[in-house]
């Protein structure tokens, strides 16, 4: 067997070793924490444990769930993983009590049917096997010259893929409009003023309408526009002051005092960015002041964000690789996008969670 001449042949160094096994351990198993995630949302267990109305203990919640009862005793183990990635929590029935049971915490609340900013449709999308299938072709795509590694596993892009297979775009347009009630609900709360002076708005790439028809509920003095590829659109109704264009924002954005990019620009390349780009600032008809670009989107490296936070930022740069041309930013590439299509200034505010407001000036 081949002698050990490396820094951790010492004994000293064995403490080391077995963390830098324990370290790998547990990015092997990382997924683990997404499949028991998945695997509580399609059991139901948030719904249940909230029906409850109080701690729930464990026997109460295995003759809830709807499985065989051999399983019984792995239910037990399900709900220790997720209660240790704070998924749930548990509770002492009573004051008195030593016995325990489950309730929901603050993330677990937002994976409710129910709720009004449900994330349970995004969760069910980015997990959905049709979505996790590029990331086994990471290498493939490596290796040649494909644009995004979801067109080496399907050989067409995801759009394309969205319109022959439709429960991909279903899945992906609620998984969309489930991230935009809770980002659209933060962003007039906290951001009213952002929409304050304007008659007239475009969502580019507003998917079903989700953000329009909030704005246009706080704001009926905004005529709103929503353009997004023919099919997307196709069979959705307007109303007084809501309209659906079906069109291409690379070739032109309908004339508007401001123009909405949500999740967009994080979808493409800087080339593309900066093509969508110079059509917004062609669309703007409003003067200097009020007219401008609203982009939601990520502002990475901006060194505030904790380790979890970062890291959720540097998961979604690696799915926006996988999936699209596309990326996330931090403010020197942002401000060169803006100066490449023409805008004049700038202000990025960073004001919903791991993702800012950014407003762009002609
Ligand atoms: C990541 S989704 C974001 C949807 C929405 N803005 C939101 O955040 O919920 C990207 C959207 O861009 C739309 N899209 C893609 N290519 C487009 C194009 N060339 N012209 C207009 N919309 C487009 C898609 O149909 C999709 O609705
Ligand atoms: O899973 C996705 C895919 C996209 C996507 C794919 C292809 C395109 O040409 C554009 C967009 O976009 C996503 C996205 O913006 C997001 O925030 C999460 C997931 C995905």
């Amino acid at each position: 067997m081949e002698r050990l001449n490396h820094k951790w042949a010492g004994e000293e160094h064995s403490t080391q070793l077995l963390q830098a096994q324990a370290h790998i351990w547990n990015h092997i198993f990382s997924f683990i924490n997404s499949m028991t995630l998945k695997s509580a949302i399609e059991l139901g267990i948030p719904d249940i444990i909230k029906k409850h109305g109080r701690p729930i203990t464990l026997s109460e919640l295995t003759s809830a769930l709807p499985i065989h009862p051999t399983k019984i005793p792995s239910v037990y183990r399900l709900m220790r993983i997720l209660v240790h990635s704070g998924i749930f929590a548990k509770k002492k029935l009573t004051k008195l009590d030593e016995e325990e049971g489950y309730i929901l915490t603050d993330a677990s609340q937002l994976l409710l049917k129910d709720h009004p900013f449900s994330i349970t449709p995004f969760v069910m999308a980015m997990l959905n096997p049709i979505v996790t299938k590029p990331w086994h072709y990471m290498n493939t795509w490596f290796q040649n010259n494909d644009p995004a590694a979801f067109n080496t596993a399907y050989g067409m892009t995801f759009w394309d893929y969205s319109t022959q297979e439709p429960s991909l775009a279903n899945f992906f347009n609620d998984a969309m409009a489930s991230d935009t009630r809770l980002v659209t609900s933060v962003l007039l709360k906290e951001c009213k003023g952002v929409f304050e002076g304007l008659k007239s708005l475009v969502d580019v790439g507003g998917g079903t309408g989700t953000m329009a028809k909030a704005i246009v509920d706080a704001f009926p003095e905004i005529d709103c526009t929503v353009l997004d590829l023919p099919h997307v659109v196709a069979d959705l109704q307007g109303s007084k002051n809501l309209k659906y264009a079906g069109g291409d924002m690379f070739e032109a954005v309908p004339p508007a005092d401001a123009i909405i990019l949500k999740w967009i620009l994080h979808d493409w390349s800087d080339e593309d960015s900066v093509k969508i780009l110079e059509r917004c600032k062609e669309a703007i008809t409003s003067n200097k002041k009020k007219g401008k670009v609203i982009i939601i989107d990520m502002n990475v490296e901006n060194q505030k964000g904790d380790h979890e936070s970062i890291e959720t930022q540097l998961f979604f740069d690696t799915l926006m690789m996988m999936m699209t041309t596309g990326k996330e930013r931090n403010e020197k590439e942002w401000a060169q996008l803006f100066s490449d299509a023409g805008f004049s200034d700038y202000k990025i505010t960073p004001i919903l969670g791991l993702r800012s407001l950014i407003e762009v000036y002609p």
